[in-house]
Parts: structure tokens; sequence; C-alpha cells
């Protein structure tokens, strides 16, 4: 056989790591970016000399008005119009977009026709319109519509001044494009967060403020503070309307005094320094909400800044080691506050479209008691689960915690469905873990574990916190509580979500998978943590593939396939003798 040097090829000279150490690093050559680089920098030259040397511009003229009196004048309302109308447009927007996303057809369909009628209207027409009011209602008047009562009456020309004017039509305009930013943000905020906010039983106006918009902001920002310098220029458009903002006011000077160009400089600059100004607001303000988003650090005089603001310790630098686990305070010691309590599962059926998912499942789970549900992809296990806690709804059957139905209510022979507020309640006795964690990725691990308590449970504030710091020492995490989920490991972030689950003391608790979005390496330390739970008297609902797991922790096992419950039996029993042949098949395979 022939030989590499035989054909020509030599292996490369072999070279020692002192030698190695020795040489030298050269930099890789790019002449192309060093041609561009000075061909820029010679354009930005050649046009600032010619900017600067060319009389014609007038920068004598421009010194002279660029702080004068009504320049400065018509900045000042340039700068009001651009604030007071981004904030009302803003506000009105959110509420279109929390309107246009309502479960509620009539306010989904109000806050489109809005949105299409303003959107389709040029601003100069509906400027103009609002101008001339007072020629189609002569009279503004409050009260009873289609009655004699009146409270006060206003003169329109009198009450709509130009500047009213300008702001209505320039809120009007902005709510109808900013409620579309605002809605592609919530839209982008995954299902997941509003589950386990809805899981922990915050109120819908928790939700939408406290997880879902500072989340949203992130998609939001952008657009938004483009939307914004849009505004800022728009304003000139109120010249329709004679209302000397700045734009309006160099036109009345240049055309008095006709030094075009360097009042229209004047009225530039101005509008250079407010993008100026924007844009580190916006700097600041996405830095702001991009905490926790983003897995490298914020530059460390930004990040000192939010936290004076937020009064939040610094992040923990150094990555805890898991072993931290071994040193944690144990979960038993923990006192869950309340006993466990009973499920109670009675002729359950769910369908999703024609799909069957849950056909006529009966199930109680006694106080205390731990199950796992077991069985193949696809069998209905986590739709079950999520029926316990009413984040699915069944079509027909009870479920009943402790003998209190978690979404009805019942008079004499029927169920009243209950109002969100009631579901809330009774859910704050059920906890939730899920398969994704669904941490909340702008609050810090310990902001997670008090979240519910502070907001659901109405614990003050402190004591919330010393409560949640406790729970994070007994999953290990004692030191983790200032840092984000993103900067956490998978383990660390499912042993938060469980301290989340547990902080509001439920009955029950109910883990969808736990495990499963886990590196092998980390599911031990979550299962350690289930385990002891499992002893600490709090009735555990599992659905897990971890087979071995369920066989050491539960009490009782159920097998799952299409919808039914086809085998409920203790683990010894289960494993050892399947009476079902599925339950047989599908543990020959898993086992
Ligand atoms: N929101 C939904 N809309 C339509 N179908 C759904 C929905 N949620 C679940 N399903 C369907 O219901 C069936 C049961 O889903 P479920 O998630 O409960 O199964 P599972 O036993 O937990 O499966 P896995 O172990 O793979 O998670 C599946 O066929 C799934 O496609």
């Amino acid at each position: 056989m022939a030989s590499v040097t035989d054909i020509g090829l030599e292996t490369a000279p072999r070279t020692s790591s002192r030698d190695l150490q020795r040489l030298r690093i050269v930099p890789a050559r790019h002449p192309w970016r060093v041609a561009g680089t000075v061909l820029a920098a010679a354009i930005i030259l050649i046009s600032l000399h010619s900017v600067f040397t060319n009389e014609r511009w007038g920068w004598s003229v421009f010194a002279e008005y660029f702080f004068s009196e009504p320049v400065l004048a018509g900045l000042g309302r340039t700068l009001q119009l651009t604030a007071v109308s981004a904030v009302i447009g803003f506000i009105l927007g959110g509420l279109l977009a929390f309107a246009r996303v309502s479960k509620s057809p009539l306010l989904s369909t109000l806050s489109w026709g809005y949105i299409w009628l303003l959107r389709s209207i040029p601003l100069i027409v509906l400027l103009l319109v609002l101008n001339n009011l007072g020629y189609l209602y002569a009279t503004i008047n409050l009260g009873v519509p289609f009655t004699e009562i009146m409270w006060a009456q206003f003169d329109t020309v009198q009450t709509l001044s130009p500047f009213a004017v300008a702001v209505i039509g320039l809120s009007l305009n902005q709510a109808a494009f900013s409620s579309e930013i605002i809605r592609g943000g919530i839209l982008s905020v995954d299902q997941g967060q509003h589950e386990a906010a809805a899981a922990l039983g915050l109120s819908r106006w928790r939700q939408a403020v406290h997880i879902v918009l500072p989340q949203a902001m992130r998609a939001i920002l952008p657009s938004g503070f483009n939307e914004i310098i849009g505004l800022a220029k728009a304003t000139s458009i109120v010249y329709v309307l004679a209302l000397p903002e700045l734009f309006y006011t160099v036109q009345v000077i240049y055309r008095r005094n006709l030094e075009v160009i360097p009042l229209l400089m004047v009225a530039t600059v101005w509008y250079l320094i407010i993008m100026v100004v924007l844009s580190a607001f916006q700097y600041l303000i996405e830095q702001y909400y991009s905490r926790g988003a983003r897995r490298e650090a914020l530059p460390p005089l930004v990040d000192k800044l939010f936290r004076i603001i937020s009064r939040k310790a610094p992040e923990v630098a150094s990555a805890a080691p898991v072993s931290v686990v071994a040193d944690r305070k144990p979960l038993a010691g923990f006192e869950s506050g309340r006993i466990g309590g009973e499920v109670a599962i009675h002729g359950v059926n769910k369908s999703f479209g024609t799909l069957k998912v849950l056909d006529d499942i009966d199930l109680t789970v006694g106080s205390g008691e731990v199950v796992a549900i077991i069985g193949p992809s696809g069998a209905g296990k986590s739709t079950l689960l999520r029926t316990i806690n009413h984040l699915e709804r069944v079509n027909t059957g009870l479920v009943a915690i402790d003998s209190e139905l978690i979404g009805y209510e019942r008079r004499g022979d029927a169920l009243y469905e209950l109002k969100e507020p009631a579901i809330r309640r009774r859910r704050a006795g059920v906890g939730m873990v899920f398969q994704n964690f669904n941490l909340f990725p702008h609050l810090t691990a310990l902001e997670n574990v008090v979240e519910a308590p502070i907001s659901v449970a109405g614990v003050p504030r402190e004591q919330a916190l010393a409560s949640g710091r406790d729970l994070l020492a007994r999953v290990g995490l004692a030191d983790k509580a200032d840092v984000y989920p993103r900067h956490l490991s998978g383990g660390q972030q499912q042993r938060v979500a469980i301290a989340r689950a547990l902080a509001l003391r439920p009955k029950v608790l109910l883990f969808d998978e736990p495990t499963s979005a886990l590196d092998p390496e980390l599911v031990g330390e979550v299962l350690d943590v289930i385990k002891e739970l499992a002893k600490s008297g709090t009735t555990l609902v599992i659905v897990t593939h971890e087979i071995g797991f369920a066989r050491e922790v539960a009490d009782r096992i159920v097998f799952m396939e299409a919808g039914r419950i086809l085998e409920i039996a203790a683990p010894e029993r289960l494993f050892s003798a399947p009476t079902h042949h599925r339950t047989r098949e599908f543990l020959a395979k898993v086992l």
C-alpha cells in the first residue's frame, strides 16, 4: 500500500507548545474595509467643508434665530404636542390593543373598526374636520342622550382651541397605529406565560400589566419609538390649524425675511436634537426591558442605574455548583400550611374539535396521595392534568378539590360556570409546575416566587420576600434569589418553578412532565425535590415519562391511552403484574 509520502503528501511538521507560545499573531487584513472607511471619511469632510464655507447656508442668520424667542416658543409647542399626543395615543392604543385581543367579539370588532377607520383617514383631513366641528355641532352637551337631562353645555368653537384640536387629532391618529404595535407585542409573548400567570391565580389586570406588557415591551419599543419620532415630525402638519409650532414658526419668519435655507436649518437642527434625546431614552428604556431576556449582562453603569431605581441586589456573578442541592434546607420542614386536598374527577369528557381527548374519566386522588400518570404520547395525560385547575375546560363531567368544584358552582340541579375571579380564588389551592418551567423572564427568581403571594394572597411584601428566600433555600437556590431565569440552568429554573408553585402553600400540586425539558444530568436534582415534597403531605399529581421515578415516588400509577384510563394500581402491582394488555405492551417498550 502507498504511504502518504509516496503519493506526494507530507504531514505538517510538528510544533512544540513552547514554539507555539513564541509565534506572533498577525491579524487578518481587510484592504476593502480600510478603503471604504477612508472614502466615507473623505466624503464627510468634503460635505462639512462645503456646508461651513459656503456663505449661502447663512450660518450667521442661523445663529441669530436658533435661540430666538419665537423659535423657542414654537419648539416648546412641538415638544408639548409630541409628548401629550404620544402619551394619550399610547394609552388609548394600549386599551384598543387589549380590546382587540379580548374574547368579547363586540370589543374586538369595535377596536378593529376604529383602527381601520383612523388608519384610512388622512391625518390632515382628521385635523380639518375636528377644526370645523363647530360647524357640524355648535355645542357639546353633557347629559343623558335622548332625554331632557343635561348637566353642562360648551360652545364647540371656544372649547376646541387649535391646540386642543391638534392634540385630539394627533392622539386619535396615533392610537390607531400604536394599538397595532402593542398588539404585535402582546402576541409575541409566549402562551406559556399567560398559562403560568393564570395557574398562579393572578388577576387579568395584574397579568396584563405585570407579566405580559413588560415582556411585550421588547417588541413594542423599537416600532413604538419610530412612531414617536414620526409623531415629533408629523406635528408640523398642524400648520393647517395655524398653530405656531416649530415648523410653522420658521415658515412665518422666512416668509418675512426671505432667509429660507438658514431658517429651515434652524428647524432641522432642533429636530435632530429632539431625535438624539429620544434615541437616548429609547436606548435606556430598551435596556431596562431587556433585563433578564439577554444572556449577556447589561453594561455595568446601566445595570447599576436600574438596580438603584428598582432597589434590587446585584446578580451573583459566579455559577453555583449543582452540589448546592446537597446543602439545602430540607423541604420536609416546610410546613405546607394546608394539608393535602382530595382531587375528585367524575365522568370527564373533553374534545378538541372532533378529536376526543378525554373519554369518561373517573379518578379520585386522596389527600396527601402521590399519583403518577403514565401512558403513550397523545394519551391525554397533560389535558387531564390541566382540567384539574381548570386551565382546560371540560365538555362534560366534574372536577372537585375537597368537594369544591373548580370551575362551577352547584345550585340545585344546575351547575353555574364561575367568573374568572372566583375561579382564580379556587385555583390558588392548586399549584402547577410546567414542562417548560414558564418562569417570568423579566422577574428575578425571588420575584417569580413572591409574585402570587403578594398579588393574589395579599401577603405584605417584606414577609413574602422572607418566605420566598426561605423557599428558594429549600430548593437549593438561596444564592440565586436575585438572578434572572435566563441566567440559570434548566434544573435550577425548574426548582424555581417548584418554589413558585409552593409559595401559595397549595393543597394539591400538579406536575406536567417536570423533567422532560431537562438534560439527563439535571433530571436528578429536580426529582430529588419532588421526592421530598411527596413526603410533606401535599397531594401530588405527576404526569411523567420517568417510569423509574414514578415507580419510586408514587402511591398509585394511572395508565392512560387514547383518552381513557386503562389501569390504576400501586406501582409494585402495576409493574410486576399489569392486568391490561396495553399496559403490558407499553411497559415492555419503556422499561
Ligand atoms: N389545544 C389543543 N387543540 C387541539 N388538540 C389538542 C390541544 N391540546 C392537545 N391536543 C391534542 O390532544 C391529544 C392529547 O394531548 P395531551 O397533551 O393531553 O397528550 P399527552 O398524553 O400529555 O401527550 P405527551 O406525553 O406527548 O405530552 C393529542 O392528540 C393532542 O394533539
